[in-house]
């Protein structure tokens, strides 16, 4: 039997779905890609932490056990923020590893350069799992874009915020309860504020709109707004009137470069945004030929973002050297 290697940065609410998902598909995946996928290690930050469900053995909070391992194909990277992730992943380019990335804010930044270091060495960056969580919008756009020409896009981008305002709206939650339970959930980003202020849709639109237009919009002007303005009440006065708030960004190319709007907006039954309730996201693109195409699904949690970057290492068929099992997890435990 022969194996692909990979590699977890990250066991937290997004890594632990990647390794399960790796377990419990695994024949799907060796169907695809002809052999098992093998996990060789996983990095953490903090090692004496309790972790069910991985061996001991494959855990290390060192990189370099990760880049000491031979043969390594596939790093799959669910860290939080900029550094360390953007130097293990450049190093994992150099190393020959195709890479998979779950870490938007390290990617709204620095996707391209990534991009083209991979390409350079001749691997592949996996970002489906940056934006929208389970539901397939870069593989979409990518496909649109082999034809169309995209002009604009509109969506529900925090799968956090959307559950929130649904539970204050469905269950007269208080926002500080909708916010504790999405947390409690995985939905929430580390540091949440990224989540109610906006900044993690921004992200999600700066990813999106740099693949659909080739640049990202200037939003100094109109801003980022997120959705902490809104009270109970608002919601509930909305509700009676048969509105619903929504956090909505839009990104459209107009003759001066993308334009670019992230706010919370009152919606009617009318839109077609308007059922797009809980944590799930919904994306509409709007194609010169294909016309408007919408996306929907989980926008955040651990085996929805998990299904998206295993898809992400799925479209690697062909392209991985498959090889005989190793004595890899004997390689740094002790
Ligand atoms: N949660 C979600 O639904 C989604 C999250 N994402 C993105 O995926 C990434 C991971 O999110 P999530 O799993 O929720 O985050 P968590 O906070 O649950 O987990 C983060 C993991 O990264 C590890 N880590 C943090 N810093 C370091 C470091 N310096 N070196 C090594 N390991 C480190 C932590 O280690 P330790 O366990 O030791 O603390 C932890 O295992 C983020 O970039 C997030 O934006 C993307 C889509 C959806
Ligand atoms: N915190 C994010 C997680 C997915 O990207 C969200 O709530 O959408």
């Amino acid at each position: 039997m022969t194996v692909i290697k990979a590699a977890l940065l990250g066991f937290g609410t997004v890594g632990q779905g990647v390794y399960e998902a790796i377990q419990t598909h695994s024949e799907q995946l060796k169907k695809l890609l002809g052999a098992s996928v093998s996990v060789e290690a996983v990095l953490v930050k903090d090692i004496t932490k309790e972790r069910p469900g991985v061996p001991r053995e494959l855990l290390t909070d060192n990189f370099n056990d990760i880049l000491s391992i031979p043969d390594l194909q596939i790093v799959f990277e669910a860290i939080v923020g900029v550094e360390p992730a953007l130097g293990y992943l450049k190093q994992s380019i150099a190393k020959g590893c195709h890479i998979v990335t779950a870490n938007k804010v390290l990617f709204a930044q620095h996707g391209n350069s990534l991009q083209q270091e991979a390409s350079r060495k001749g691997v592949t960056v996996g970002f489906e799992a940056t934006t929208a969580g389970g539901a397939p919008v870069i593989r979409t756009i990518k496909e649109l874009l082999r034809v169309n020409k995209i002009s604009r896009i509109e969506g529900i981008l925090n799968g956090t915020s959307n559950y929130i305002l649904t539970l204050m709206r469905e269950e007269n939650y208080t926002f500080e309860a909708a916010l504790k339970l999405s947390q409690e959930k995985g939905y929430a980003e580390a540091d949440p504020e990224n989540d109610v202020e906006g900044y993690d849709a921004l992200n999600k639109l700066l990813i999106l709109s740099e693949l659909a237009f080739g640049e990202k919009p200037d939003l100094s002007v109109s801003g980022v707004e997120g959705i902490t303005r809104i009270t109970l009440e608002d919601i509930q006065k909305a509700k009676k009137a048969g509105q619903r708030y929504r956090h909505l960004v839009s990104a459209e190319m107009t003759e001066h470069g993308v334009a670019a709007s992230i706010k919370p907006v009152l919606l009617s039954e009318d839109h077609p945004l308007y059922s797009v309730d809980g944590v799930l996201n919904a994306v509409a693109i709007t194609a010169s030929l294909a016309g408007t195409v919408t996306i929907k699904g989980a926008g955040a949690g651990k085996l929805p973002t998990a299904s998206a970057m295993i898809e992400d290492a799925a479209a690697l068929s062909g392209k991985l050297q498959t090889v005989q099992p190793l004595s890899a997890r004997s390689l740094f435990a002790g």
